[in-house]
Order: C-alpha cells, then sequence, then structure tokens
C-alpha cells in the first residue's frame, strides 16, 4: 500500500533525483577552537565513502578531492571572530569548488570541517541558483553575529553570514568582501533545534523561521515537521534544496564524537527518514556533513558517529532500506534439477 503511494508520487513530479554527485572534502578546523574535525573527510573517505555511495543504484560518483586551505592570507584581526581571514580564504575556495560541481551537473557533497564551512558551500550554490531553499540540521542555530556570539567562534555565524536581512547586523568585515549575503532568510529552515543562544532566538522569531526544535519534532514527528518546512517555504515544490547537516544534530548517544554535543537529539532513524524524504522530492542538490570529530571519544564513539554520518548521506542520495533489485534482471536465478551423484 504505502510503496503504491510513493510510486505514484513519483510518477507526476517533475524533478528527478540526479544520479551523479561530486565529493569535496575540507579539512578545515578554525571555525571552532578542538582539534580534529579537519581530519574527518580523511577518515571518511578510509570509512568507504566512496564505495558506499557507489553502491547506491545506478550512482556515479566523481571525488574532486579536497579544497586548497590556503597558507597565506590577510592577517587582520576582527573583533570577536577568531581566524575570520583564514575562514574567508577557505570558504572563497570551497565556494568556487561547489559551484563548479554543481555546473558539472552533479550533488555537490561537501564533507566538512567545521560549521563554518557553510558559508562557501550556501554561496556556491546560491551563484548557481538563486532559488535554492536551505534545511539547516543542527541543534544549533548558527545564528549569531560576532556581536551576539558568547564563543567568538564563527562556527555558530554561518547562517548570520549568509543572510541578506542580517547584513546590517555586521560590521565591514574584513577579507569578506568576495562574498556578497544575497540568500533571503525567507528560504530557510531548521531541524532539531535545541541549543539556542538568546539572540539567535529574537532572529528566528523576527524573521518568522520555520524551526522544529526537538519539542516540535517530538510533538509532530519528523515525517510531518520537514514537509511543513518544505510548505512553508516552497509550496509550489519547485526550488532546488541545500541541506547542510551538523553531526551534533543528532543525540549525543548516536553521534558522541563532536565538538558541541548536545543531549536529546535526533535519532538516526529519525535523521534517515527526514533525508529519505528530502531525497524524495528529487531537489537535493547540495549537502554538507559538518563536523564530525574523530578525534573525540574512544573507537566505538568515532565509528559509531562516522558510520552516522555514511547512512546519512546514503540516505539523502538514494539507499532504500527497503533494499534495490538486481540491475537489469527480472527473475531469481534458475538452477537445474538434475542430481549430481
Ligand atoms: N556548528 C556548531 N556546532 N555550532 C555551535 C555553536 C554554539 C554556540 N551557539 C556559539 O555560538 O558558539
Ligand atoms: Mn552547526
Ligand atoms: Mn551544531
Amino acid at each position: 500500500m504505502n510503496s503504491v503511494r510513493i510510486f505514484t508520487r513519483n510518477m507526476t513530479q517533475k524533478w528527478k533525483p540526479l544520479k551523479k554527485l561530486g565529493i569535496i572534502g575540507v579539512p578545515f578546523e578554525k571555525g571552532q577552537k578542538k582539534y580534529g574535525v579537519s581530519i574527518a573527510p580523511a577518515a571518511m573517505r578510509s570509512a568507504g565513502l566512496i564505495e558506499k555511495l557507489k553502491e547506491i543504484d545506478g550512482m556515479d560518483v566523481k571525488d574532486y578531492g579536497d579544497v586548497e586551505i590556503p597558507s597565506c592570507y590577510e592577517p587582520v584581526e576582527v573583533d570577536n571572530m577568531a581566524h575570520l581571514p583564514l575562514i574567508s580564504a577557505c570558504n572563497k575556495n570551497l565556494s568556487d569548488m561547489v559551484s563548479k560541481v554543481l555546473k558539472d551537473g552533479r550533488v555537490a557533497v561537501t564533507i566538512g570541517g567545521d560549521h563554518s564551512i557553510g558559508v562557501g558551500t550556501v554561496d556556491g550554490h546560491y551563484r548557481v541558483n538563486e532559488d535554492m531553499i536551505l534545511i539547516w540540521v543542527d541543534a544549533h542555530a548558527d545564528l549569531n553575529t560576532n556581536k551576539t556570539s558568547n564563543s567568538g567562534s564563527v562556527h555558530g555565524m554561518p547562517v548570520a553570514l549568509l543572510v541578506k536581512e542580517l547584513s546590517d547586523y555586521w560590521p565591514y568585515l574584513p577579507t569578506m568582501d568576495w562574498q556578497v549575503p544575497k540568500f533571503s532568510i525567507k528560504n530557510l529552515g531548521y531541524v532539531g533545534l535545541r541549543s539556542v543562544d538568546e539572540y539567535e532566538r529574537l532572529a528566528i522569531e523576527k524573521y518568522n523561521v520555520p524551526a522544529f526544535a526537538m519539542e516540535d519534532i517530538e510533538e509532530y514527528g519528523i515525517q510531518k515537521s520537514i514537509n511543513h518546512i518544505l510548505q512553508r517555504i516552497d509550496p509550489e515544490g519547485n526550488k532546488p534544496i541545500h541541506v547542510s547537516f551538523d553531526i551534533d544534530s543528532l543525540d549525543a548517544l548516536e553521534a558522541p564524537s563532536t565538538g558541541t554535543p548536545v543531549r536529546g537529539g535526533l535519532t538516526l532513524r529519525e535523521a534517515i527518514r527526514l533525508m529519505e524524504i528530502i531525497h524524495g522530492t528529487g531537489r537535493l542538490r547540495a549537502i554538507d556533513l559538518v563536523e564530525i570529530n574523530p578525534a573525540l571519544g574512544n573507537d566505538s564513539d568515532r565509528k559509531r558517529t562516522i558510520d552516522a554520518g555514511l547512512c546519512i548521506l546514503s540516505a539523502a542520495l538514494g539507499f532504500s532500506r527497503r533494499g534495490t533489485t538486481p540491475r537489469g534482471i527480472l527473475d531469481l536465478p534458475v538452477q537445474t534439477h538434475t542430481q549430481s551423484k
């Protein structure tokens, strides 16, 4: 019954999931203070990222390698914004790479890195598809400015840097001239929030951002939550989707190896379902997976966190838990009845 309903919906939709991906690694961690997020792209690749994505029915996977982290950049200090010049330089390169992957007709799959790299991925996507919408899956809203942040860590600020409605709340930011905040906060939705700072909450209310915190997910379930967001920000269902997935949206028991873990988060099953629904729209064009820190925790923590990340990407890109039939084969293999003695 269920599969029939999904089948007919796919028959009428004009968008089809892209069967081509481009992988980008971003070994970058200066948007926060702990060592280790920068080794996540290597850890994900050696855990079989590329092979696992190639297993998805009919998937063409191209690894574009890691973004270049510049070794020389303008050494300016910006108030309460640690390492801004380096962050800016890295994001500029990343933005170009994401645009390139999208122009090559592939879904951009970016493996961070801390969440400050969301500036580059969203900027690169926006430059190719101005009508893109953004689903930020996170325990945190990452909506601080350098004026409202308690940490001075830029991984808590990417959404505020990107959004045009908040541009008046920033001072002039040296080194950031390349990035023009044009993305409208009207095209943003949150899933998984449970650690939101005061001014972040104020901004969410001021702009009426569809923000499904854990208590809302508790009330409506993950399916209705994401459908509500998509209905609100893209009622016609015809805009390309960018998912920025912070692994700390998952419960800290599901993904312990992360720098700012928060208990009481999404189960892996909820996150997989969320990704399957987004895949089902056929409109996913970019996904970031950030904040996995393989240097935190023990071997089992590390493995659990990386596995969770692999499951999330697979679900977003079309892996079906129902299984898939062997390609081009319509029947079970026949065997002869003759007995050999
Ligand atoms: N991408 C993240 N994990 N961000 C955590 C941000 C935490 C806090 N809101 C801050 O501004 O520092
Ligand atoms: Mn984040
Ligand atoms: Mn977070």
